[in-house]
């Protein structure tokens, strides 16, 4: 007991110190950054009059560049400087509350006496920037605090490793400067400080686990070696955290190289945008650019096309099962998710480097100036060995050329005459102002109107084939669609050289041809037609984003997957998903992108510790799905799920309002009921919205906020609640494996509690859990 007064004295003396420190840091750099602005605005205003400006010889020229540069220079100097220093205040007032959560003692093998290290979300030095107060998380001696227990521990440098001894490894909770908590780990029982953040209330934004990473999600974080990271993990087992935390970590790391600009997260829907996006300002880092894949294709083709969202297609096979093309639809998605089908399209488009290819006529006020059959004569003339992009690149050149003779001959045409003369007035004086200027030290100008008749005419044609000139830099003459369609159209067996169409090609090709001609593409058939148009006119790559992750990956499929390897050709990956929680049609064929089958090399990190649910919860939850015996619960207390059985629908109802009414007297915040559709959602809106304050969540909804909302279950992906009700759990709702996944996505949402309505018969994937496993009440 005494060591224990002991050694929190001693602790509080340390933090008595640090908070002092910051302190004094604190108001030194906030007297720097004054002067600071106050030197960069000077400069700003004095920029010129600091710079030698002579430009009557040569060497005046140079003279002057020299010092233009130099001046600039300074500037950018003390700008840089100046947000250097405001980056640091920003860092301190976050320490200020919490300066470090973890300490280390670290006796390394060539030293006599153990180093202490305090670790916190920033570094804090000395005055003399000697020696550190508190080690960044991220720095490399800090992954000792997250890899070992006390004993023998070594970590990575850029001079190599070093080893040693872990001597003393001690979590602190300090919240506004106070010291609320300290626990050694190896001496204490379990993980104090987790238990305690996994028993608060849920948030409408994700937290930081920056005190509490574990060693296998540490792993994840500072993965360096890997092109391609897949981490397979279960459910709440902190996947998405983890990913956070690695943006937060590469950007630390790499930063002479990387900025949050060279990032990219792919998330499952946009209410998880909003969910995610304090983390890493929380931890000081600007936020990675983030969105959907749904949003990319609709940026790329929305304006020419309208594309089915992932969402819409979902509701499709949820609630349109009666559908005469329910089953030849699904066969269509899971064969067009494959890579078989990208044989099949490349294949198709060798031989468009040969023929085929459709084109659209270019024409201008109704008259066809250059015909789609001259633009196939000249791409088809070409040097076939260049790619199918190069030659449209040529192609397109040639048409503008074309064009610019074109533009020339209209001029003279009675239009043209006739619409000058409709010109306003301030027109004729800009062109007779122009000229003028042209004329300034020439007397001789007798031919004044012509010329400026001349030049009216050139300005307006030049203006109404300034439109035609973009869409030819854009390609447009090309007719994807129609080319597309001549795929689905005339491709058959005997022209495929590799592989082998699909047995229901004529089902599916008919199903694509009708929406396309109306316009519209499937969700499955989204990215394979954008892949096939970057094929034709030379893809969008972009070079600069050097690390993508993609969040719920197993809902990719593996033909959306090479597409993005494809664009971006530079970045290394990082997968984030769980089979069990494929919710997608395509995403249940048999090799999935998180089983690493379909990529060659890949590391994969499996993850099986479940940090989101109480321990009675993920008991339940470990028996709804296949191989859920390897799930590992974290051992946090709560009540046991409830089944709640009716028969009516009345009753069930007004039990759901005790339940929701009981969850809020507890202090929940977040309560979630749970739909298997939207349509569904809509009806539960409808019967409870007066009975309950609740919220109906769509995919328009853009910020995630606390409450008692309804939403269905593939919108609360990657979400989480204090508490869930699932609003049908029956049954007739829930039986098919597609919605075992949402099922089981469903129930994994909750933090603390767990409750299941069902009207008669509960769904098959409850009746067969372990009963003691969940309490049944009515
Ligand atoms: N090391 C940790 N320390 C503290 N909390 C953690 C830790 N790991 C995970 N958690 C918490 O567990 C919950 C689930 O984490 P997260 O959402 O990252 O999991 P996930 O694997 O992405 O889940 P899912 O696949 O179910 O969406 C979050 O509340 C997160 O803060």
């Amino acid at each position: 007991m005494d060591n224990e007064n002991e050694n929190r004295k001693e602790e509080q003396a340390y933090l008595t110190r640090v908070l002092s420190e910051i302190k004094i840091k604190l108001g030194f750099l906030q007297e720097r950054v004054g002067g600071l602005k106050d030197r960069v605005i000077d400069l700003r205003k004095n920029f010129w009059e600091d710079v030698t400006v002579n430009i009557d010889e040569p060497d005046d020229v140079i003279e002057t560049q020299a010092s233009l540069k130099q001046q600039a220079e300074l500037l950018s100097e003390r700008e840089r400087n100046h947000g250097q220093v405001s980056k640091q205040i920003k860092t301190l007032h976050r320490l200020k509350d919490s300066p470090y959560f973890g300490r280390i003692d670290f006796l390394d093998q060539n030293e006599k006496k153990p180093e202490k290290i305090y670790i916190g979300i920033g570094a804090l030095m000395d005055q003399e920037e000697d020696d550190f107060f508190v080690y960044d998380w991220r720095a490399p001696i800090s992954s000792l605090y997250y890899d070992y227990p006390p004993g023998p521990a070594k970590y990575e440098t850029v001079e190599g490793t070093i080893e040693g001894e872990v001597k003393l490894k001690r979590q602190f909770i300090i919240r506004q400067g106070e010291l609320k908590g300290m626990f050694d780990t190896g001496v204490t029982i379990g993980d104090h400080l987790l238990q305690r953040v996994l028993g608060d209330n849920a948030t409408a934004t994700m937290k930081s686990i920056v005190a509490t990473i574990q060693r296998e999600q540490n792993q994840i974080i500072r993965n360096e070696k890997s092109k391609l990271l897949i981490v397979q993990g279960v459910a709440g087992s902190g996947k998405t955290s983890a990913a956070l935390q690695r943006v937060a970590y590469l950007l630390y790391r790499y930063r002479e190289t990387i900025t949050a600009e060279n990032v990219l997260l792919f998330s499952p829907n946009p209410l998880f945008n909003s969910y995610v996006a304090t983390v890493l300002p929380e931890l000081g880092e600007e936020n990675m650019r983030q969105g959907t894949l749904y949003d990319y294709l609709h940026h790329r083709l929305g304006s020419q096309l309208k594309i089915e969202s992932p969402f819409d297609q979902m509701e499709y096979f949820l609630t349109a099962k009666k559908d005469d093309h329910y089953q030849s639809r699904i066969e269509g998605v899971t064969y067009k998710a494959g890579l078989s089908y990208r044989k099949l399209m490349d294949q198709f488009i060798q031989h468009l480097s040969k023929q085929g290819l459709q084109f659209k006529n270019i024409t201008f006020r109704g008259e066809v100036l250059i015909s789609k059959t001259d633009i196939a004569a000249y791409f088809y003339r070409l040097d076939a060995r260049q790619s199918v992009p190069t030659r449209m690149e040529h192609v397109a050149e040639w048409v503008r050329n074309s064009l610019n003779e074109r533009e020339q001959e209209e001029r003279e045409k009675a239009w043209v005459t006739e619409e000058v003369g409709y010109l306003d007035k301030e027109e004729f004086l800009n062109v007779h102002q122009e000229l003028q200027k042209g004329y300034r030290f020439n007397e001789d100008t007798f031919d004044d109107f012509s010329r400026e008749e001349e030049l009216l005419k050139k300005r307006l044609v030049e203006r109404k084939f300034k439109p035609l000139k973009r869409k030819v830099m854009q390609l447009r003459f090309v007719d994807i669609k129609a080319t597309f369609i001549q795929l689905l159209d005339n491709w058959n067996e005997q022209n495929m050289v590799e592989g082998s169409m699909p047995e229901n090609w004529l089902f599916l090709k008919e199903n694509t041809k009708a929406h396309l001609l109306n316009n519209e593409l499937p969700w499955e058939d989204a990215t394979a037609y954008l892949y096939f148009f970057d094929q034709l006119i030379g893809s969008h790559v972009n070079k600069t984003m050097s690390h993508v992750f993609i969040d719920e990956a197993q809902d990719y499929s593996a033909f959306q997957f090479a597409y993005l390897k494809l664009i971006f050709p530079r970045a290394r990956f990082t997968l984030l998903g769980d089979y069990n929680q494929a919710i997608y049609a395509h995403a249940l064929s048999e090799d999935t992108l998180l089983s690493g089958g379909l990529e060659d090399q890949h590391e994969l990190i499996t993850l099986t510790r479940s940090y989101r649910s109480t321990k009675p919860i993920v008991e339940f939850t470990k028996d709804l799905i296949a191989g859920g015996q390897d799930i590992e619960a974290f051992n946090r207390d709560g009540d046991k799920p409830v089944l709640y059985q009716f028969e009516s629908i009345e009753k069930k109802q007004e039990r759901m309002v005790e339940v929701v009414q009981g969850y809020q007297e507890k202090g929940y915040q977040t309560i979630a009921i749970i739909g298997k559709s939207m349509k569904e959602c809509q009806q539960i809106y409808q019967d409870l919205k007066d009975k309950l304050p609740v919220q109906l969540l769509t995919v328009e909804t853009y910020t995630f906020q606390k409450g008692l909302l309804i939403l269905p279950a593939y919108l609360a992906k990657g979400i989480e609640f204090d508490a869930v009700i699932l609003y049908d759990a029956s049954k007739h709702n829930y039986g098919e494996e597609l919605e075992r996944n949402l099922f089981y996505t469903a129930c994994t949402r909750a933090m603390h509690e767990l409750s299941l309505f069902a009207i008669g018969e509960p769904s098959l994937f409850i009746q067969v859990v372990d009963p003691d496993k969940y309490e049944k009440k009515q």
